[in-house]
């Protein structure tokens, strides 16, 4: 069986995905998870885009070691050493730089001739080449790009040291039949191709991101890239757990092999739903609430009789298992801390003692402590900044009585440890919150997006809300958890507030520094 090399890019295209920003903490957590995910590569960010993210590119490279990190760079010198100066601390460094080369793109964007790309696109490979030992070319929008052009620019790329070759379906326009051409035209036009290895990158604007990328690999690429939950730019990106298990499920027709450790997909896809904020729809493929679930009579029927009536894949090849964890209000600390390492957490004592405090106070809620609620305050505590003080909910009170008006009493904390009061009024309970909060911090906030739902089970399960906001007109994602949906919301709330102040603090700091 031939093998495809999984290139994980959740952190730099997924993050791309509208109203996404994770933090530093929030994005080694992520690559941490991915390297347990066994991906070959993982594009941990652009480095040169902001000092942010150059910091949290750099964090990841001097932490992974099994996997390989790349980042992003424009066609540019100074792209380039930034981007070196992040990751040469990578066990195995790369650098995957862009340059598009469809009319479309040269014309209007780039506003470049097709002779000025190729010189360009030579000259900064080469460049990166006297750095890095792998540099990944990309093409991009190949999909949109004249076929003669294409194989002319890639001759030349390769011989200036290009390891990788890319071809982009940068819009999600292409067809798996296209795409597919693509390639084979590629391997049978350029002649230094066997040189490199090819890659595939589609998105999904006309839904056809996975199928176009299995098309692909049949026809060549040895790379293939995407992104958890296929979260990205726009509709997305190829969803990279559909074509993992599609692999698996499929290898009487599409006999290739990866490195991923497809037990750990469900929890990589937890993980990156709850840092970004973007829920998994319960009929998603492969990880999706609903994926394994039947609903109808007839199909139980068959599944009772035998699962593989309608069940094609099985919940445990994907780490969908059937809850065993017992643990409660008479649980002590060493059964806490146990489950939190078999869950894959490394926590420091500091983080074990405020965790298994979190747990005791669920406990006098809750009968039972699943691995989901474990799991959501775990995330939680693994990621929060403790460097910088940030807001948090004191105490709130509501009032609500049919035909009144609900008000809310806030209490908060401020980053400068001023604890502020003040009471509000509004259509809904939520919505007197949200104003209240909004007086107290003072700043515009937009809500664009609410939703709420359970954490498992039963009455006494964990709320969770996921918002979205425009605070100052930047758009930003946050989630909270709590008993109560009320506390839960206002911590959503505040979560995504933080974000924003967070980076916004951060900024600061590196202006005065420079
Ligand atoms: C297909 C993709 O997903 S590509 C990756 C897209 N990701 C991102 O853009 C996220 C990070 N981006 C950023 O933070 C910013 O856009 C930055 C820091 C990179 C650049 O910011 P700015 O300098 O303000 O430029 P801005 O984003 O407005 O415009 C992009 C510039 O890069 C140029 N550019 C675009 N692609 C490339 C390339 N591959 N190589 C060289 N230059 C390029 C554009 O032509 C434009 O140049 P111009 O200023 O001479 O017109
Ligand atoms: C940078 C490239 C690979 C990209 O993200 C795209 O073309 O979609």
């Amino acid at each position: 069986m031939a093998h495809v090399n999984i290139f994980d890019t959740t952190l730099r295209d997924g993050e791309q995905s509208p109203g996404v920003n994770l933090n530093g903490l929030e994005k080694l957590e992520i690559a941490k998870q991915l390297e347990r995910l066994g991906v070959d590569i993982m594009e941990a960010g652009f480095p040169a885009s902001s000092k942010n993210e150059f910091d949290s590119v750099k964090t990841i490279a001097q932490t992974i070691r099994t996997s390989s990190v790349t980042g992003l760079a424009r066609a540019k010198k100074s792209d380039i050493d930034t981007a070196w100066e992040a990751l040469n601390y990578a066990a195995e460094p790369r650098l995957h730089i862009f340059l598009a080369t469809s009319p479309i793109h040269m014309t209007h964007k780039l506003k470049k001739t097709p002779e000025e790309v190729i010189e360009t696109a030579v000259e900064m490979v080469s460049y990166a080449r006297e750095r890095f030992p792998q540099v990944e070319w990309s093409a991009e929008d190949a999909c949109r790009s004249d076929l003669d052009f294409l194989a002319t620019i890639i001759e030349r790329v390769i011989d200036a040291g290009a390891t990788v070759i890319n071809l982009p379906d940068t819009v999600g326009y292409t067809t798996p039949e296209e795409y597919g051409f693509l390639f084979r035209y590629m391997r049978e036009n350029v002649p230094n191709i066997d040189r490199v290895s090819l890659s595939a990158h589609c998105h999904d604007d006309l839904g056809m991101a996975v199928a176009n990328s299995l098309a692909a690999i049949e026809n060549g690429a040895t790379q293939v890239e995407g992104t958890i939950n296929g979260i990205g730019e726009r509709a997305g990106n190829a969803s990279l757990e559909e074509i993992a298990v599609a692999l698996k499920i499929r290898g009487d027709k599409l006999p290739y092999t990866t490195n991923l450790v497809l037990h750990e997909l469900k929890r990589t896809s937890d993980m990156v739903s709850k840092f970004t904020g973007m829920k998994v729809p319960g009929n998603k493929a492969v990880v999706g609430a609903n994926a394994f679930a039947h609903e109808s009579g007839i199909h139980q029927d068959g599944v009772l009789k035998n699962a593989s009536t309608y069940e094609i894949i099985t919940p445990e090849l994907v780490g969908v298992k059937a809850n065993n964890l017992v643990l409660g209000k008479h649980s002590g600390r060493h059964a806490f801390k146990d489950r939190t390492i078999a869950l894959g957490y490394d926590l420091t004592e500091a983080q074990i003692s405020e965790g298994f405090k979190q747990f005791k106070l669920l406990t006098d809620k809750k009968k039972e402590v699943t691995d989901d609620d474990l799991f959501t305050i775990l995330v939680d505590l693994q990621t929060k900044n403790e460097d910088i003080s940030q807001y948090e909910l004191q105490a709130f009170q509501v009032h609500y009585g049919s035909g009144n008006r609900p008000s809310a009493t806030v209490a908060l904390r401020k980053p400068d440890g001023n604890v502020v009061e003040t009471a509000g009024i509004g259509q809904g309970s939520v919505e007197a919150i949200y104003n209240t909060m909004e007086a107290l911090i003072s700043e515009k906030i937009v809500l664009t997006d609410y939703s709420l739902h359970s954490v498992g089970e039963g009455r006494d399960a964990l709320a969770e809300v996921y918002v979205r906001l425009n605070v100052q007109d930047t758009p930003v994602s946050g989630r909270g958890a709590a008993q109560d949906v009320l506390e839960a919301s206002a911590q959503a709330f505040l979560n995504a507030v933080n974000r924003v102040y967070v980076n916004q603090f951060l900024a600061q700091k590196d202006q005065v520094q420079l």
